[in-house]
């Protein structure tokens, strides 16, 4: 019996789940990501949302410095959508994955059926308030708050936590909702699986003379160093996730170099490096002819890839002399990381709603009195989680 079943027993027909017993418990799957723009038109409401966010960026009388960065960056921003076809393509590849994982959801776990996705972006809609209004509309009793970062960062996951946090205490106030969370899921095999499925593919590409020495490029997005020295556990996280799919690469026989590099750093700040696009300049420089990029902290397509790494590094690589300059595609739809998603959930509901202990243990560094709360809601959550199981 998992923890639903027990929640049940009171109920007439504990054999099943079905929305039409009045004493079912219905889940709602909350997927949480930064979102992005729909249309240029929306780039720069994004970005003032973005540099509001004290979470991934603390400026001095943020509201104000917030607006005024955001204005100065949106030109250029706009300019990189239109590129790629006028907006992020983030709620496409969010639905597509949600709707297939409810799906298969629905055919493995038939006792908690029929599964609801609902989309939370932080900085565009569907955003947050939008996503808990519609559960409560709908009769969810249960939320798992998925991430759709894979690792963890306070400026990616912890900001919709906090975000989650204030928007069910106003729109939850005698909380009715139960929570739950899979906030990180970096080394899942199915995951990894997935990446070398698309690392493989480029692999194949490439022309026989270069296909084993062609040096793999995993491109994460850069950090603040002082992000990093407060003890986020994103780098880790990142090299962790290299570490599996190179690891699953070597048994599929694919033993190409290969190096962990930083991307999109903005602003006067000190970054992680090495950053991505000196280093194909640099293996330009020393001679090597094709490089294979993958981005592997996202799992959608986004401007990062689409604009940075196609179009900016693309027009870099070739000036260095790459030749065969190739990106592993984005998991978007691809079936077996649709199937990821999934296992994940289910392996989540089939355990009884487990906290990852990892969510539960602050930064060795200073955290904000937001971040200190929702953890104590998130800690209050998951002892009531526990408590069900018994
Ligand atoms: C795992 C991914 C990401 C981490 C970690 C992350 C941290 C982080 N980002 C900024 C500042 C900016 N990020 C911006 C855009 C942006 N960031 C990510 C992902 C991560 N950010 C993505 C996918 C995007 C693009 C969105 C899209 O729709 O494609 C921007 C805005 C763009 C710009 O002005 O150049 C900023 C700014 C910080 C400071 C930070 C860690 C503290
Ligand atoms: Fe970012
Ligand atoms: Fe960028």
């Amino acid at each position: 019996m998992n923890a639903l079943t027990l929640r049940l027993s009171a109920a007439k027909c504990a054999c099943s789940f079905s929305t039409s017993s009045s004493a079912s418990t219905k889940l709602g799957i909350l997927m949480m990501n930064m979102g992005g723009p729909r249309t240029q038109n929306d780039v720069g409401q994004f970005l003032t949302n973005l540099f509001s966010d004290r979470d991934i960026i603390k400026l001095p009388m943020q509201s104000i410095a917030g607006q005024v960065i955001a204005r100065r960056r949106v030109g250029k921003i706009k300019e990189q959508y239109m590129q790629i076809g006028g907006g992020s393509p983030i709620e496409k590849w969010t639905r597509a994955q949600g709707s297939g994982m409810v799906k298969q959801l629905d055919r493995t776990n038939p006792d908690t059926a029929p599964h609801s996705y609902y989309v939370g972006f932080r900085y565009t809609e569907p955003n947050t308030p939008q996503a808990v209004e519609d559960m409560i509309a709908d009769g969810v009793d249960h939320v798992i708050a998925f991430t759709q970062y894979q690792q963890f960062s306070g400026s990616t996951t912890g900001s919709n936590l906090n975000e989650l946090y204030r928007v069910q205490k106003r729109l939850d106030p005698e909380s009715k909702l139960q929570w739950s969370f899979i906030d990180r899921w970096g080394t899942h095999p199915k995951l990894v699986s997935s990446f070398a499925d698309r690392v493989e593919a480029q692999i194949a590409k490439l022309t026989d003379d270069v296909r084993h020495a062609t040096p793999i490029l995993f491109s994460a997005h850069s950090l603040p160093l002082n992000v990093v020295d407060r003890g986020d556990p994103y780098v880790a996280e990142v090299g962790g996730t290299v570490a599996y799919v190179v690891n699953e690469l070597r048994r599929r026989g694919v033993n190409n170099p290969y190096r962990l590099v930083w991307q999109s750093a903005v602003g006067p700040l000190r970054w992680l490096g090495p950053q991505t696009e000196a280093t194909i300049r640099h293996y330009g420089s020393i001679g090597y002819s094709s490089l294979v990029m993958v981005p592997i902290a996202f799992t959608s397509d986004h401007i990062e890839t689409l604009f940075e790494l196609d179009i900016e590094y693309g027009k870099v690589a070739r000036e260095a002399g790459i030749s065969q300059y190739m990106r592993a595609e984005a998991l978007n739809d691809h079936p077996p990381f649709i199937d990821a998603l999934a296992t994940i959930v289910k392996e989540h509901i089939d355990a009884g709603f487990p906290t990852s202990p990892q969510l539960l243990l602050p930064d060795p560094g200073s955290e904000s009195a937001q971040t200190i709360t929702t953890r104590k809601w998130i800690a209050a959550q998951a002892a009531s989680q526990a408590e069900r199981k018994k």
